[in-house]
């Protein structure tokens, strides 16, 4: 049997990679500064004392982020030999934003550059904003800026339920982001919106449309809900998912993953809402699956919940829960089947503002076909995709080396 289990954690880097100053991000550390604030009793808010992440920890999680970082992460195991092959990716892709991350992996980077819009006001332009009032027939909209997503409807949700007008805001990422009031507004509505946004976008290259619905009755009350949805591009090339599709296998997307990759090289699609039902749904098809599948869960809430949020407690109580959760899945494994894990870019919450962080990202491989080892520094994300479409004996990716070339 081989299947591969792949565990996106989004948003866990483990050290600022050398072209992070480009970013504003050198020193950045998603997992070394949350361990070193439960170290140092800053993050017992939820949970207490220094990080726990025992079988992560086994995994070699903990040895990756000493490697790609130079420090051993606060309060973790230094003394545990890993049971998994190892290491950490730095990224090609000339972004730090979701799509690109995901699709370097599978071994699609993103060579060219993202449209942004840079302006932290009046971001969007006048001929873009007409057009979508003209053609989705608005009332006018509200923000036109730059904004964290669950700040903006504090100072916005209320005029948005009286006067009907979309809240439109962006970030440092690609992405034109509307949120609307699922009652009030109507999710149906909010979803045509969204599609209209993508048409009109074409010109600007934007990455991603983003659905943010959310519900309650006024500010401070406010939240968003789990019918998010993402409108993204296409990947410029074919990717491991569409390699395995071609070739019969399953490629089972859990939570966000089809999503992100607009739907492409996708078999299966299972919606999941919060860390607890995408692990249930990810074993759920652990047992089931066939031979030649491919699972893929993006474990989002450490992005989207924690790190934009900059919550250190909470993005450390995720990781203990993500943690306690892996025994069940070590168990259902059968011979041949390889779980990886690994991240998409970082989030630190603890850095400044409230946007990704340029990291590597951890790779590591384990099932009883890995042999326990350092892989070391990956020149790109996509040796992960290499290594498991050669593990499936799916035709050669156009980025990246095999991690375990003996081992296929
Ligand atoms: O602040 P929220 O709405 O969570 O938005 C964040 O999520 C977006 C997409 O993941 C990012 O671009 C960032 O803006
Ligand atoms: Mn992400
Ligand atoms: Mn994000």
């Amino acid at each position: 049997m081989k299947r591969t289990i792949i565990l996106m954690l989004d948003s866990l880097g483990i050290g600022a990679s050398a072209d992070a100053a480009r970013f504003g991000d050198e020193g950045a550390n998603t997992l070394g500064h949350i361990a070193q604030a439960c170290a140092d009793g800053l993050a017992n808010n939820g949970r207490q004392g220094p990080l726990q992440l025992p079988n992560l920890t086994q995994l070699g999680l903990a040895h990756a982020c000493a490697d790609a970082s130079g420090v051993f992460p606060a309060g973790l195991d230094a003394s545990v030999t890993p049971v998994a092959a190892y290491g950490y990716a730095k990224e090609l892709s000339s972004g730090k934003d979701t799509p690109s991350g995901h699709w370097e992996m599978a071994g699609a980077p993103v060579l060219f550059d993202w449209g942004y819009f840079t302006d932290k006001q009046n971001s969007f332009p006048p001929e873009l904003l007409d057009a979508l009032v003209a053609q989705g027939n608005l009332p006018g909209y509200l923000g036109n800026c730059h904004a964290s997503g669950t700040e903006i409807l504090d100072r916005l949700g209320e005029e948005h339920m009286q006067t009907g007008k979309p809240i439109f805001y962006t970030s440092a990422d690609s992405v034109f982001q509307i949120a609307c009031h699922e009652e009030t507004y109507g999710l149906d509505k909010l979803y045509d919106l969204c599609k209209l946004a993508r048409q009109l976008l074409a010109p600007y290259n934007i990455g991603r449309v983003i659905a943010r619905p959310f519900i309650g009755a006024k500010a401070g009350e406010f939240s968003r809900t789990g019918n998010r949805h993402d409108y993204a591009v296409e990947p410029p090339i074919p990717t491991l998912l569409d390699r395995m599709k071609a070739a019969g296998g399953e490629v089972i997307s859990i939570g966000k993953i089809s999503d992100i990759y607009a739907g492409c090289g996708i078999t299966q699609q299972h919606k999941a809402t919060g860390l607890e039902e995408l692990w249930d749904k990810t074993l759920l098809q652990v047992k089931t699956a066939p031979d030649q599948s491919i699972i893929f869960t993006n474990f989002v809430d450490f992005d989207s919940s924690y790190g934009h949020r900059r919550d250190v407690a909470g993005y450390a109580a995720a990781l203990e829960y993500f943690d306690s959760r892996l025994p069940e899945l070590f168990a259902l494994l059968q011979p041949g089947d390889r779980v990886v894990l690994t991240a998409d870019h970082g989030c630190d919450p603890i850095w400044t503002g409230t946007d990704h962080t340029r990291e590597h990202v951890p790779v590591i491989f384990y099932g009883d076909t890995v042999p326990p080892q350092d892989l070391g520094m990956r020149d790109t994300f996509a040796d992960i995709g290499q290594t498991i479409a050669a593990y499936h004996g799916l035709p050669v990716l156009e980025y990246g080396s095999n991690c375990l070339p003996e081992h296929h």
